[in-house]
Parts: structure tokens; sequence; C-alpha cells
């Protein structure tokens, strides 16, 4: 795991865009897998005002919730529209269907697609409990795409997107634990005081399921970008590149 830690957001944002935009120009980057959340918000700006041709580049997105409409404001089908889909050309972008009437046969569908796209590099945010994609402490580490129960403490993480508590979903499709390791290469983006304790877990604790994202330190290709808030409680791991 390497670990490059900046003063701010913007320049650690600034740092993951110019990676990918290399990857995708020098055409390693074909199928490029991308979360949502607030963390990875500066990069998706610094992406949609870049002159970058993603004409070639495939996109699959980890998760999405279960219930919500793509027009839904709240889903990741319409966040991804407004702050990527729109402004650049991609070949094709994939996300997960939170409204099909079978989720199971929705979770295979969606493994099929990440056979037929494995990804070259996926982009990740960290939950405060740990999680990674929608992959709750527990879930196991075999975990293909399946529908997750989403914890209290991740609904109240994302209450503040919603207009009130019961709005805020139940459940959602998600990659699994195998399905993000299966990615080339992972940029894993922390930011802010309260991802502190999951990006030390990360890096320091045991490998465990109860810290979903313990599991990247067995991946061979994993760069975590931090600010210095989230990587408050690090020590000496890392630094700038
Ligand atoms: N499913 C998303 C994750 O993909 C995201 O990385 C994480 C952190 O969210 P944020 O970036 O808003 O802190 O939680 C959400 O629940």
């Amino acid at each position: 795991m390497k670990v490059h830690i900046f003063k701010t957001r913007d320049e650690a944002a600034k740092y993951a865009f110019q990676m990918i935009a290399k990857g995708i120009q020098e055409g390693e980057i074909r199928t490029l897998g991308l979360a949502t959340g607030g963390t990875p918000l500066k990069l998706y700006e610094y992406m949609r005002n870049s002159n970058l041709d993603v004409s070639e580049v495939v996109t699959v997105n980890l998760d999405e919730y279960v219930g919500l409409k793509d027009t839904d404001e709240h889903s990741y089908h319409f966040y991804m529209e407004k702050e990527l889909f729109s402004h650049l050309n991609f070949k094709k972008s994939y996300l997960p269907n939170g409204m099909a009437e079978d989720p199971d046969a929705e979770c295979e569908r969606y493994d099929r697609i990440l056979k037929v796209h494995p990804v070259d590099l996926q982009i990740l945010g960290i939950g405060k409990n740990g999680h990674i994609g929608f992959n709750e402490p527990g879930t196991s580490f075999h975990s293909k795409t399946h529908i997750v129960e989403l914890t209290e403490s991740t609904r109240e993480a994302n209450r503040r997107f919603f207009e009130k508590e019961e709005d805020v979903p139940e459940k959602a499709i998600s990659m699994g634990i195998a399905s993000i390791m299966a990615a080339k290469k992972i940029v894993l983006l922390a930011f802010g005081k309260s991802k502190a304790e999951a990006v030390c877990r990360m890096i320091n604790g045991p490998v465990d399921e109860a810290c979903p994202a313990s599991v990247l330190q067995t991946h061979p290709d994993v760069v975590v970008i931090a600010d210095a808030e989230a990587s408050s409680l690090l020590g000496d791991a890392g630094g700038a590149p």
C-alpha cells in the first residue's frame, strides 16, 4: 500500500486526477471504477473541467441504493449524471439497477458486466466504519455483487443528502469485496477528521472482515490519497509523493 498525504483535499484530488488522466491518456485505463459520496466530488470537478478524451473508457460504479429511480436526485445514477456523465463522453457507463424487479438477477447481471469489463483502476472512498462500496463490517472478503442491509451508522452518515431520516434507503446493491479486489489498481481517497480512525484501521489494523477496507493490505497495487486530517492517526506511514 502506498500512502500519499496532502495538506488539503484540493491538492489530493488534483494528484488523483493527474494519475487517472495519465492512465487514460496512455491507454492503461480502459475500464474505470467509480465511487460516489462526498469524497470524489473534487476529483470529478477536475475531470469534468479537463479536456480528457474518455471516448474509449467504460465506467462501472460500485453501488446504488435499492428503490430509488434513476431520476431521483438521491440516486447514484443521478449523482453520476450530474457530476460526470453529462460532461464527459465515456464510451459506456454501468451502475447497478436499484429498481430491478429481481435483485438477485440484477446482482448476477452486474457480475457479468464486471467480467466483460475488468476494472483497470477503481476509485474508492471509505466509510467511517471502514466500509468500501457499501460493504459493511462483517461482509465476506469473497463477496461478489450483492444486496446489502445498510447499517445505522452508514444511514446516519448519508442522512445529510436526504430531507428526512426515513427517506434514507435501507438497502443497496454493491459490488462485493472480491469484485473490488479484482481491480488491477485501486486508488482510495480519504478526507477529513471523521475518516482518521477508519484510515488507521485500514492501514495499521489486522486484516479482518470487521474492517472491510483492511483487505486492501493484501492487494498488490493500492494507493491511498489522504489529506492531513484523515491521516492524522497514522504516525509516519506516508508522505507527499
Ligand atoms: N457507498 C458510499 C461509499 O462508496 C463511500 O465511499 C462512503 C463514504 O462516503 P463520503 O465520501 O460521503 O464520506 O460511503 C457511502 O456510503
